[in-house]
């Protein structure tokens, strides 16, 4: 199994979203370096276990992105913890967190809980809407918020995040330059090799998602494409 920091491309899985199993074979049988189970809305105990046992069938790394406290159970490889920083309400900084460790705090095992600083770009993306982000933001506004969690609050994932749209591959370039322990998480509207590709260059982890459920073939041929491509 692959740690995260290795992880060149990841397939991201929504609970609230069906997958056959034939399907899902050829997903975690892709190559691609990890699972992350996860979604922003409709994750619930049932549906998240469910696809954890069916991708516990392959050997892939298989990661739960927390977004709501009923779907946490153990039998992963890592606990993605996201933090959204340009959140609009603080809720989605620091609120969420602070009541699962006042439930949860005494089980944490370190080596398996990443904390993720997401920048959420795409203002129609459900997780903008959900978390009140500010998506106005210039270069130096997201730069910013890189270093902050990198350099400052030392997070070992900066998520620059554009769910549902193809973001910015110069934002994503310069994100890339001035972070400087972290990886660099990108994740957004990726449905083609060259879209894979392009944020590949800068990026250390390539996430996809959507397109999974919407056009099977692409989504498994970005696998190929992100892992011949040098960052
Ligand atoms: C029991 C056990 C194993 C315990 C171990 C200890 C442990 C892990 C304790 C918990 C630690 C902790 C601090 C957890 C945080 C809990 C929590 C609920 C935090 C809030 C997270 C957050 C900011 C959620 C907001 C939404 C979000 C960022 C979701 C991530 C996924 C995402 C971005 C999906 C994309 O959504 P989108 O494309 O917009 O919408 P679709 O669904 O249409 O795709
Ligand atoms: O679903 P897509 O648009 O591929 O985005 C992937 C991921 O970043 C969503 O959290
Ligand atoms: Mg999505």
């Amino acid at each position: 199994m692959l740690e995260y920091h290795q992880w060149r491309h990841v397939f991201k899985l929504d609970p609230n979203k069906s997958i056959s199993d034939e399907a899902l074979e050829k997903v975690c049988e892709s190559g691609t370096d990890a699972i992350i189970i996860g979604g922003s809305d409709g994750v619930t105990e049932d549906n998240t276990l469910d696809l954890l046992l069916r991708v516990r069938r392959y050997s892939v790394a298989c990661a739960l992105e927390i977004s709501s406290l009923e779907a946490l159970t153990p039998g992963y490889d890592y606990y993605l913890v996201p933090s959204v920083l340009n959140a609009g309400d603080l809720e989605w900084v620091v609120g969420k967190q602070h009541e699962a460790l006042k439930a949860y705090g005494e089980l944490i095992e370190h080596e398996t809980l990443l904390a993720e600083g997401y920048c959420v770009l795409n203002k129609e993306a459900k997780v903008a809407e959900r978390t009140k982000a500010n998506t106005e933001l210039d270069r130096e506004d997201v730069e910013a918020y890189a270093r902050l969690a990198d350099q400052i609050f030392r997070m070992p994932i900066v998520y620059i995040e554009y769910s549902g749209g193809f973001g910015e591959p110069d934002i994503v370039k310069q994100v890339s330059r001035v972070v400087e322990s972290a990886k660099v998480f990108y994740g957004g509207g990726i449905t083609s090799v060259e879209e894979a590709k392009t944020m590949a260059h800068f990026a250390d982890t390539i996430v996809v998602g959507n397109v999974i459920y919407d056009d099977l073939k692409a989504a498994l041929k970005t696998v190929q494409a992100v892992k011949e491509t040098a960052s």
